[in-house]
């Protein structure tokens, strides 16, 4: 199918904006107004720009308040209509949303509604040009899909049609099951938004909060197969108001838009290579430097890890405890806080793996390569961070020979989760990237006060639970107030006895405030000798709905940016302790400015 971008969705000026769809694959836009009005191409030139970028213009938007009005509104109203079909027809755009009306001098009459609105289909008719009339959740009469769908069968007339638009047929309570329905050719314009579920003014939730098909939790796959079954053949277009994309790359928003349309059709319809199984995290990645990699080193060797492997050719430690593998990278060339510079994960297709994110726009770039070295691709993250996927097994491992070293076990047994913090501009990208390209679900988002600022977090994992990302942002970008350990980075070990691994760990541990263990007795009522062990041990609870239960623990932040978390799951937990996450950032902070006051790094 074509597929379209509203100029409303990314950021910039019409140049900008049209260069951006044009470069991320678009074969055609929506025209906002706003966007035309403050562009200094007249609009002939717009349509020759648009032309030589190969997009189309599929619609010209919004035309609002014009049905049902006393007859003195309606002549001024069509005669706007007429000065907006001087500008179309320079445009070459032959279709123009008309949005439902909010005009308080709008009347309560669907029949004076069909006869206005054939009426300007038919001013329409006479310059080759038809009206999509959309149903705005908040129109002031006419708010759900199907009574615009009544004024528009009663107005009978061919150059009026509907436009749908998901965000407001599933923003209400309304069915959208009648969709299907129909008329084959009456649907002109099909827009499509996603957004997450939020109890707040409907146009509010429009406005500021609409994200791309997958980042949200709308079911826009089987909203797309009902207007299909009604006989669409029109674009899938994208229209997205959304606060943080206005205001980001408008490149990399495109490219997102794009992706997020290709993974909506392979839904509808699959044709991308599917996502492979993942089998589990084969190692994690750390950039270190002369500061920061001595500091990790020690916190592995007191975490019971051994530096078991070195690369043949590279500044690069394997380090290993069961199957917890980190890999120390002192290859940097800028110094700087230590930070996840790549993951790898085990997929049991890592070929078919790379061609599905291709076809998601993340293609794999090879990594460096020296002779004799296994051949990893690593495809690249929203925040930057190398994804590698590795076969099951060893291969990766070729590269490093074994320095003979053993570990102290500490009851380490494999990588729980991941934690990356991500930037503020890419959340919701991220979140569509792992769905998508790894396959990855969303798991419940999770909102918390913290020390520095509200917190969002998303956890995406396969469906196996043996890879797991936790993904967190700030609400609001950060001011100038934000400490450097307001958004580290983590990796999660598992273990199956936190109390002995906790006993045998002789790197330093997280202290924990008597406060916490205090609010937790009253909270789940445990008893009072497991409430010591805890508080001995700087352990932190918690206990979900039925009965599954965390127990965990946390390093300092080391090198700057990162820390490590240890967590013992009981009875089938599968959440991330996010209610201890405020406590966490809380102590980390503390031991920053205790241990080291005068560093000058908050
Ligand atoms: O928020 C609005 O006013 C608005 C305008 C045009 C649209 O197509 C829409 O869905 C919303
Ligand atoms: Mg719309």
């Amino acid at each position: 199918m074509r597929r379209s971008i509203a100029t409303v969705c990314v950021s910039g000026t019409l140049d900008d904006k049209l260069a951006a769809a044009a470069a991320a694959g678009f074969d055609g836009i929506e025209l906002f107004e706003n966007d035309l009005v403050v562009s200094p191409m007249a609009p002939a030139e717009i349509r020759k720009r648009c032309a030589d970028l190969g997009l189309s213009i599929d619609l010209y938007q919004p035309f609002r308040d014009f049905e049902a009005v006393p007859p003195e509104l309606l002549r001024a109203n069509l005669e706007r209509a007429e000065r907006k079909f001087d500008v179309m027809a320079a445009l070459g755009v032959d279709t123009v949303l008309v949005c439902s009306s909010v005009h308080p001098a709008a009347v309560d009459d669907d029949d004076l509604a069909a006869a206005q609105l054939a009426m300007l289909a038919g001013r329409a008719a006479d310059r080759g040009m038809r009206i999509a009339y959309e149903a705005l959740a908040w129109g002031r009469h006419v708010s759900t899909w199907d009574r615009s769908w009544r004024i528009v069968e009663r107005a009978d007339h061919p150059a009026l049609g509907l436009c749908l638009d998901s965000f407001h047929v599933l923003s209400r309570e309304v069915s959208p099951a009648g969709i299907a329905g129909i008329t084959p050719g009456k649907i002109f314009f099909l827009q499509l938004a996603d957004a997450p579920h939020l109890s707040m003014d409907v146009l509010q939730w429009s406005r500021h909060h609409r994200l791309f098909p997958g980042q949200g939790a709308f079911d826009l796959p089987g909203f797309v197969k009902l207007v299909l079954a009604a006989g669409y053949d029109g674009p899938l277009s994208l229209e997205v108001f959304n606060d943080v994309f206005r205001q980001s790359d408008p490149a990399r928003t495109a490219v997102d838009a794009m992706r997020s349309l290709i993974a909506l059709e392979d839904r509808i319809a699959p044709h991308l290579p599917p996502a492979p199984a993942l089998t589990g995290h084969a190692f994690t990645e750390f950039d270190v430097d002369g500061r920061s990699g001595p500091e990790l080193r020690s916190a592995l060797r007191g975490l019971g890890f051994a530096h078991t492997g070195q690369h043949r050719t590279k500044p690069v430690e394997l380090w290993e405890q069961n199957s917890c593998r980190i890999v120390l990278n002192s290859a940097v060339t800028q110094p700087g806080p230590a930070m996840i510079s790549a993951f790898a994960v085990t997929s049991e297709d890592p070929a078919r793996s790379l061609d599905r994110a291709e076809a998601l726009l993340a293609p794999a770039h090879p990594n460096v390569r020296e002779p004799g070295e296994a051949e990893l691709a690593a495809i690249t993250a929203p925040d930057g961070t190398s994804v590698f996927v590795t076969p099951p097994g060893d291969e990766w491992r070729s590269d490093f020979l074994p320095t003979g070293a053993g570990a102290a076990p500490t009851g380490l047994l494999a990588v729980d989760h991941l934690g990356l913090a991500q930037p503020f501009d890419h959340f919701d990208e991220a979140g569509l990237f792992y769905h998508s390209v790894l396959g990855l679900d969303h798991l419940a988002t999770e909102e918390y006060a913290a020390p520095f600022g509200l917190m969002r977090s998303r956890a995406v994992a396969d469906p196996a639970r043996s890879v797991q990302v936790a993904l967190t942002v700030a609400l609001l970008r950060r001011g100038e107030w934000a400490p450097a350990v307001a958004d580290p980075q983590h990796v999660a070990f598992t273990t199956t006895d936190i109390v002995a691994t906790a006993a045998a760990l002789t790197c330093p541990t997280l202290p924990v405030p008597d406060n916490y263990y205090d609010d937790l007795a009253a909270r789940f009522a445990l008893p009072d000798d497991v409430l010591a062990t805890l508080r001995r041990h700087g352990i932190l609870y918690d206990r979900d709905p039925s009965g599954g239960e965390l127990l965990h623990l946390y390093t300092p932040v080391f090198g700057g940016r990162v820390f490590f978390e240890i967590v013992e799951r009981r009875h089938g937990y599968t959440r991330f302790g996010e209610p201890n996450a405020p406590v966490r950032m809380a102590a980390q902070r503390h031991r920053r400015l205790t241990s080291n006051p005068s560093s000058g790094t908050p």
